[in-house]
Order: C-alpha cells, then sequence, then structure tokens
C-alpha cells in the first residue's frame, strides 16, 4: 500500500468513527421523541421535510437521490428504535410493490407480503399491519381499478404516496431467445411492454403470452420451466436466480407506477402536500362543471381526475381527484367546504406529502 493510499483510508476511518457516534446520537433523539409521543410513531409529514431539507443542502458530489435513500436508511433504522412498523403490501417478494416499500420505509421494517390488493386493506383495517402500500396508477397503462374501488369503500386513510420509476426486464434460466416458447408476466407488464415484444422476439406467433398474479409470480414460474421467460423487474431475477436476456424493456423510458401508502392515520401538513378525493354528483348538464367550480375559484390545482363506476347504478359515476396542498390550508378547506354542500357524495380520502 502508497503512503498516500493509507492516508487516505485513515482519514475515511476517522469519518466513518464521526459519522457512527453522530447516527448513534440521531438514534437517541428520535427514541427520547418517540417516548413523548403517544401513539403514532411515523411522521410521513416531518421526513419529508427532513429530506427536502437535505436536498437542499445538499453541497455534492453525492447526488439528491444518494443522499434521500442513504437518509431513509437511517430514518428506518431512528424510526424502528421507537416502534419497528409492519407494512403490507401486494406480494411475492421481488415485485414492484416491494421496491416501493423499500423506498419510501428503507429496510428496517418488517415488510409482509399479500396475495391481493383486497389482503393488503384487510391486513390494515385488521391492525395486523401498521401500513399498506397498494399500486394506484400507472403512467402507461393508467388507474389500478381494485384500488380505487377499494379506496371507496374503506376506513382507511391515504397517508402517502411513492413514485417508482419501472423499469421491465426479459428474464429466464438462459439467455438464448430462440428457445422461448411461453411468456409470463401480469398483464399491465404485458401492456407495457407490447412494442418491445413485437419487435425483438423471434418467432412470436409461437410463442404464448400467459397471464400471472404478479411479475414476481411470473418469475417464479420461469425458474422452473427452460422454455419460459418472464416480464419482470431485477429484483425478481435476483430472487428467483434468473438471467437478465434483455433489460429496460419497457416502451416508455419514463415509465413509472404511483403507489399510496395507507394507514389509520390524518397526517399533518409537511408545506408541500397533496389531498385526495372521491366525490360524485347528480347526472345533470353541466353538474360537474359546477362541483368543480371552487377548485379554480379558490387557486387550487387539479393534479387528477379519473371516474369510476360507482357500482350503485347503472352509468353512475364516482371521480377520484388529486388536488395540490393540505386539507387544512384554507383555500383548499374553503373549496371543499363548497363542494361538500353540492355534492350527493363527498369522501376526502387524506392529505400527505407529494412525492
Ligand atoms: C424522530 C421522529 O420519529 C420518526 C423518525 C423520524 C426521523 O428519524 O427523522 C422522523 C419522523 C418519524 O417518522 C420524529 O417524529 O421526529
Amino acid at each position: 500500500m502508497t503512503e498516500q493510499l493509507k492516508q487516505l483510508r485513515d482519514r475515511i476511518d476517522s469519518i466513518d468513527s464521526e459519522l457512527l457516534k453522530l447516527i448513534n446520537m440521531r438514534a437517541e433523539l428520535a427514541q427520547q421523541i418517540g417516548h413523548q409521543k403517544n401513539g403514532v410513531t411515523y411522521r410521513p409529514e416531518r421526513e419529508s421535510q427532513v429530506l427536502a431539507r437535505l436536498q437542499q443542502l445538499n453541497p455534492g458530489p453525492l447526488t439528491n437521490e444518494h443522499i434521500t435513500q442513504l437518509f431513509i436508511e437511517i430514518i428506518s433504522a431512528c424510526r424502528a428504535m421507537e416502534e419497528p412498523l409492519s407494512i403490507a403490501y401486494l406480494g411475492p417478494q421481488g415485485t414492484f410493490s416491494e421496491e416501493a416499500v423499500t423506498k419510501r420505509f428503507g429496510s428496517t421494517v418488517a415488510a409482509l407480503a399479500c396475495n391481493s390488493i383486497d389482503d393488503v386493506f384487510r391486513k390494515v383495517e385488521s391492525g395486523t399491519a401498521s401500513y399498506g402500500v397498494v399500486p394506484v396508477e400507472n403512467s402507461t397503462e393508467g388507474a389500478v381499478g381494485r384500488t380505487m374501488d377499494l379506496l371507496l369503500q374503506t376506513s382507511l386513510t391515504v397517508c402517502g404516496e411513492i413514485e417508482l420509476p419501472v423499469h421491465q426486464c426479459l428474464i429466464a434460466q438462459q439467455t438464448d431467445l430462440t428457445v422461448i416458447q411461453k411468456i409470463y408476466s401480469h398483464p399491465q407488464s404485458f401492456a407495457q411492454c407490447l412494442g418491445w415484444l413485437n419487435k425483438h422476439l423471434p418467432n412470436l406467433q409461437a410463442i404464448a403470452r400467459i397471464d400471472t398474479a404478479s411479475n414476481a409470480d411470473a418469475a417464479r414460474i420461469a425458474a422452473a420451466d427452460k422454455n419460459a421467460a418472464a416480464i419482470a423487474g431485477r429484483k425478481a431475477a435476483d430472487v428467483f436466480g434468473l438471467k437478465i436476456c434483455a433489460k429496460n424493456i419497457e416502451d416508455d423510458p419514463n415509465n413509472t407506477t404511483r403507489f399510496l401508502v395507507i394507514g389509520t392515520q390524518q397526517v399533518s401538513a409537511s408545506g408541500k402536500d397533496k389531498t385526495s378525493i372521491v366525490t360524485s354528483t347528480s347526472n345533470r348538464p353541466g353538474a360537474i362543471h359546477e362541483l368543480l367550480a371552487p377548485f379554480a375559484r379558490y387557486q387550487v390545482s387539479m393534479n387528477r381526475l379519473e371516474s369510476r363506476p360507482s357500482r350503485r347504478g347503472l352509468w353512475e359515476y364516482v371521480f377520484f381527484i388529486d388536488i395540490e396542498g393540505h386539507q387544512q390550508d384554507e383555500n383548499v378547506a374553503k373549496a371543499l367546504e363548497e363542494i361538500r354542500n353540492k355534492a350527493t357524495f363527498l369522501k376526502i380520502l387524506g392529505s400527505y406529502p407529494s412525492a
């Protein structure tokens, strides 16, 4: 070892000793805060402020994404000193939902794989899990209907959102595409990769496309059949020991899935929030225009408007709306108050920090 290398490593060692001390001091403070809280440990608004502040202060060379991931892990460990969180998600292991859990909560949580979106809601409603993570929309494929239908019925609140860039891979036991006779995947993932499949697969007509309940299920099946491939994330290839034949095969390179964190808590304002509501109105000319007019009047921006069958009458709809701001912000509160007076139905799903 050269003298210069030794000196650099000595400096890293002494910085690590400092970091070790500081991180443990941080954990002790989190524990003290935990003793002062009654009830809810996880404070999404505070975590979002902590991360936003660090991003603003970050002098580099580490990027804001690096800093965010590092601090999410530090916060995750500190939070666990107060109380370990259990998070239900749409399993099995290796799904994008699992990645979304880690992206928001870090690794120091008990992640609970569920068989269905319904099961995620049930686990949180029954108190078996503290929070749940469910997919709500994809930038290519649109809304996840089941999540929206369950949001309408549930007593749970929306406590957060997670945006996850979704990069699909074609994975198999080997990388020779000519032996592939079947491809397994979730219908949403097939739809996200249609262009690539049509362009790159030899003998496309002869290849069966088989739907599975999740990408990770597709990977599990492909791991037991040498003539099969799966479309899934990199994580699923790791979990099931498969090779990556092609990566980033999604047709839109910005392909992103948005997930919601569901729980039982009303989240306080962070300063940069969103509010999700479901509403409906009578079926007459101009009714929707009138219903939404207060948003324009009080300068509330609408990020999303999605209609779903209400399941109460033929051709009757409910509207899922995301707006900017917290329900306690004055302009949002006034707009929602007016809407409540006009709507035949209004449910505020929750306010939470913007991703
Ligand atoms: C320490 C706290 O508890 C949790 C841990 C946090 C942290 O480590 O920074 C932030 C918010 C909470 O989820 C707190 O509420 O400040």
